[in-house]
């Protein structure tokens, strides 16, 4: 379903963000990318959609190298779920789910917002499969909750039926009682639609509860590739570093739901750096 090929992806400014990334996701799939901040995983996720380039390297989806030249023919076939939503808040549930139909309409449909019946309908099952009644419909979502919210990116990227959904950290602003329904309406949705899901998550302990397969990053590097079950002490060390394996086991305990925490042990402070001293009132 979904190929990376040895990609890298180093910034003009010289930021290593991908170091030869080789990775094969099966269809059907839900595999969930952890790393610390800044390990690469919304880097990854935007070489499937287009949106970051390979410096080297190549992203196959369905054996369809993303390419400009295949963009158009790509994107349909490509939920995208953010961490903010990315919702047009002045606008209705049910037009916000509409939008998820945008990528496969011709141009003289898609600006006066000409949508068919079938697509109406269709974002009308799908609202209500992510359990938004129909008295949600025609409410503003800047009215919702964060987790209403998240439960319309859902609909929206369901839309087209894609066989793919990318999933970028979309519980990252949820409470953990919510991100652990909305992951599990993803992944119920994602299973009933037979979608592979790519999903990027800080969670380590929703990671292990709802992935099929953990894939880690650290400095844009694969450092674990398995299952859940098998990401043990020494895995976590390798992902997190300089998190010792007590502090990694109090933080995220299989079956808790906090975020991985920090070391607790004080650091010593470095001095400022003489340009930030020259920024005194
Ligand atoms: N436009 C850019 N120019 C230079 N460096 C960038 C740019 N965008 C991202 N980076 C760097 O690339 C690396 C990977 O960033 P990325 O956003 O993929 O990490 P991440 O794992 O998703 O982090 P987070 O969990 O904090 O969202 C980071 O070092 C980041 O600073």
């Amino acid at each position: 379903m979904l190929c990376f090929d040895s990609v890298a992806l180093r910034h003009a400014d010289g930021t290593r963000a991908l170091d030869g990334v080789s990775l094969d996701v099966p269809a059907g799939q839900f595999c969930v990318v952890l790393g610390a901040s800044g390990a690469g995983k919304s880097t990854l996720l935007r070489t499937v959609n287009g949106l970051a380039r390979p410096t080297t390297g190549a992203v196959r989806v369905q054996g369809t190298p993303v390419a400009p030249r295949n963009l158009a023919r790509l994107r349909p076939r490509i939920g995208m779920i953010h961490q903010q939503f990315n919702l047009v808040a002045r606008a209705t549930v049910a037009q916000n789910v509409l939008c998820g139909a945008l990528p496969a309409m011709p141009l003289w449909r898609m600006l006066p917002g000409l949508f068919t019946d079938t697509a109406r309908r269709k974002a009308c099952a799908l609202i209500e499969a992510v359990g938004l009644g129909e008295e949600h419909l025609l409410r503003r979502v800047s009215e919702l909750s964060g987790g209403q919210q998240q439960r319309v990116g859902i609909a929206r990227a369901f839309m087209l039926d894609p066989p793919l959904v990318l999933a970028d950290e979309p519980v990252a602003s949820l409470d953990p009682q919510t991100s652990h329904d909305v992951l599990d309406l993803l992944r119920r949705q994602a299973r009933e639609r037979g979608a592979t899901v790519l999903c990027s998550l800080h969670q380590l302990d929703l990671a292990r509860e709802f992935a099929d397969r953990i894939v880690a990053l650290r400095k844009g590097r694969v450092v674990f590739d398995g299952a859940p079950q098998a990401f043990g002490p020494a895995a976590f060390e390798a992902v997190y570093g300089r998190m010792a394996e007590a502090s990694a086991t109090a933080a995220s305990p299989v079956g808790s739901r906090s975020s991985p925490a920090p070391a607790l042990s004080p650091q010593p402070q470095p001095p400022l750096p003489a340009g930030l001293l020259e920024l005194a009132p």
